[in-house]
């Protein structure tokens, strides 16, 4: 029954995989009762800091032992208290567990891979045994298989990872997977962290009732540990949204009622919300899994509206002309049919949407020097020529159908502005994903720290649209969704507002000319490279060697300066090196900053300008806190050059 074959997992059953009951080897008696009192008794620090725990389970068929040691690291990455969900997880070989950071997945095995290194004692806990190991692995069933594939490569790692655990040394896993990308981030996304727990919840929600759980209550106090946990992250990233209740919003109320008479049901209402314009407030306590809004298909603005109407004889015929392209020249003629079905929808919209593509001259002025200059202006020519391509053609050859008057440069823009911030992909009953308008959750703001965070599937049982809740959200308080994973600079551009609170999305990027360094000949790279760096206050390292700045960065100077040098030991052939990456990133952070001079317009009160000037201090809180970082790391180098040279005196 604890046969060691059974041990070996290999089923997927999920992204984050807990065993079903199928997967027997999880309920075993003999895991209750060898390993988790042990755990259990465990030191909860011991747990927490990723020590190898080393446990002996006893097989009672065979009479035997195994030694086997549970590597306990952080799965769920970045969570800082993980302990007493692991306790409740009950980790057995063959067990996986994923764990994410930032959009990728990855899984780590806990396996037992020497199954002859029996031992006949009885004791409960072996350190010297080196017989087994933990395998991270990328999962083929992976839709990025290969992206990830590629990135692991390039970052010196497989797709599978076994690493021995030894005991005191037992290597850090999270550092062995994730190395490159853990050292700069120490910060992490509230939105992934709610996504990931959610997932979790669901599992175990989802895991078939067995009656010795059910008598020892581990499923529901999992549940309430997972709970207490997304209560925790809500409350301490929370940001407080100011509502007016003086502004009346009647457009906005006639909107839901017609929803609601076409089938919609909502525990939201519409006010103002200071900065924000309009948003969503819950009229009740909301708590996890609740529905807050939903939406029948029948009153969501798709493509099948295009296909139905006589625009799309003319539109059907052009070669290479987007569904979304149809759908948004639909949508400029539709908002002014007094007849229309969606008339309710289209009165609610403004009659601007101030995102940055309609940024004046002031504005893109103040912009001077940062990307999102860059951004905006790319974007607004690339629509620009999208509208020039079409018109005034279609106007003149179907006035009837595209009335001039409705298909002005301005209108165009608009209805541009419209679809960039008011859209959401859908994936509706057939399994493609749509860009779609849906009233009333239309409504709904973005933040950083989000309520809603999985949506986006047509329930097919109901035929809606349910937006449920993956953190609580009490009566009066705005409710928010995760538009995505984005920096400020696209918020701005395509959305038009800057996120209160650290947006981890927030990166510079900068272009390295390997050509300036004394590459030596035979130098394999190639002459540019870019690279990401986030504000080093995100950063949790800033150590020697590391200094809060992104390793992959720091190991390509290094690279490009001595390709021998392989490991990060305190020589001073190394920190010369050191000082000189460190020189050369402060001169070329401090020439950006000056690039980013002052803006001259302070009276100016104009919406875009005070968010280009927003922006504009954002880039230079993140360019100066690297300077100061590399300033910093160059005394640390200092110090230890000096150390050295005293000591060979
Ligand atoms: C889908 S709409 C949300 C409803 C919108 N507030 C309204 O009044 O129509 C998206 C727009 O809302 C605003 N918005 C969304 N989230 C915001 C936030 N966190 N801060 C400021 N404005 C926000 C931006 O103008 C954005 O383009």
């Amino acid at each position: 029954m604890f046969g060691n074959e059974k041990w070996q997992i290999e089923r997927v059953i999920s992204e984050v995989e807990l065993l079903s009951k199928e997967n027997i080897v999880f309920f075993s008696d003999e895991i209750e009762k060898h390993i988790i009192p042990y755990l259990k008794g465990k030191d909860s620090k011991d747990l927490r800091e990723g020590k190898a725990v080393h446990v002996v389970v006893y097989d009672e068929d065979t009479k035997n032992s195994f030694n086997l040691k549970l590597t306990f690291q952080q799965p769920f990455y970045h969570l800082s208290d993980t302990t007493e969900l692991f306790e409740k997880m009950e980790l057995t070989p063959g067990q996986r567990i994923g764990f994410r950071y930032e959009g990728w997945f990855a899984t780590l095995v806990v396996k037992v891979l020497k199954k002859n290194e029996l031992c006949s004692s009885d004791k409960t806990v072996d350190t010297d045994d080196d017989g087994y190991s933990i395998v991270l692995e990328l999962h083929g069933d992976d839709p990025l298989f290969d992206k990830k594939k590629k990135l692991l490569h390039d970052k010196g790692f497989g797709v599978k990872k076994q690493i021995p655990l030894q005991s005191s040394s037992s290597p850090d896993l999270i550092k062995l997977y994730f190395g490159e990308f853990d050292t700069q981030s120490g910060s992490y996304s509230t939105r992934n962290e709610l996504e990931t727990l959610n997932l979790l919840l669901s599992l175990v929600e989802s895991l078939p009732a067995s009656q010795m759980h059910e008598q020892l209550n581990v499923r529901k106090d999992l549940q309430s540990a997972i709970i207490n946990k997304i209560h925790e992250f809500g409350n301490q990233n929370k940001v407080d949204a100011k509502i007016d209740r003086n502004y009346i919003c009647e457009k906005e109320k006639y909107l839901v009622q017609w929803g609601e008479r076409n089938g919609a049901r909502t525990k939201l209402e519409i006010a103002y919300v200071e900065g924000a314009g309009r948003g969503a407030i819950a009229v009740e306590d909301l708590n996890i899994g609740d529905i807050a809004l939903e939406i029948p298909v029948s009153i969501i603005i798709s493509e099948e509206l295009v296909y139905k109407s006589d625009m799309y004889n003319i539109l059907g015929k052009m070669d290479g002309i987007s569904s979304e392209t149809m759908l948004l020249l639909w949508s400029m003629k539709e908002k002014h049919n007094c007849e229309s079905k969606f008339k309710n929808y289209f009165d609610t919209l403004p009659e601007e949407f101030n995102t940055g593509l309609s940024f004046g001259v002031h504005a893109i002025m103040a912009l001077e020097g940062t990307l999102l200059l860059e951004e905006i202006m790319q974007a607004k020519e690339h629509l620009r020529m999208q509208y020039d391509e079409l018109f005034p053609a279609l106007c003149n050859d179907y006035p009837d159908i595209f009335p001039p008057e409705f298909y002005t440069w301005e209108q165009f823009l608009w209805a541009c502005e419209l679809w960039y911030s008011n859209s959401m992909k859908v994936m509706l009953a057939d399994g493609k994903l749509r860009t779609c308008l849906i009233p009333i959750a239309g409504f709904l703001n973005h933040s950083l720290n989000p309520h809603i965070v999985r949506y986006g599937k047509v329930d097919s049982a109901t035929n809606t649209l349910k937006f449920p809740l993956s953190r609580s959200c009490s009566a009066g308080e705005e409710c928010c969704l995760s538009y995505g994973n984005f920096s400020t600079s696209h918020l701005i551009t395509f959305y038009g507002f800057s996120p209160q609170g650290e947006n981890p999305y927030d990166v510079i990027p900068i272009d390295i000319d390997v050509g300036q360094f004394d590459c030596i000949e035979d130098c394999s790279m190639s002459n540019w490279t870019t690279h990401m760096v986030w504000g080093t206050w995100l950063s949790n390292n800033h150590n020697i060697f590391h200094y809060g700045l992104p390793s992959p960065l720091l190991d390509y100077l290094r690279r490009v300066r001595n390709p021998m040098q392989q490991e990060k030991t305190l020589v001073p052939a190394n920190l010369e090196i050191e000082l000189e990456v460190l020189e050369d990133l402060e001169s070329t952070f401090s020439g950006m900053l000056e690039n980013l001079s002052d803006t001259l317009d302070g009276e100016n009160t104009r919406w875009d300008v005070k968010l280009a000037v927003e922006f504009k201090d954002l880039q230079r809180r993140i360019v100066s806190s690297i300077i100061t970082s590399c300033s910093a790391g160059r005394k640390l180098v200092e110090n230890e050059l000096s150390r050295f040279m005293s000591d060979t005196l």
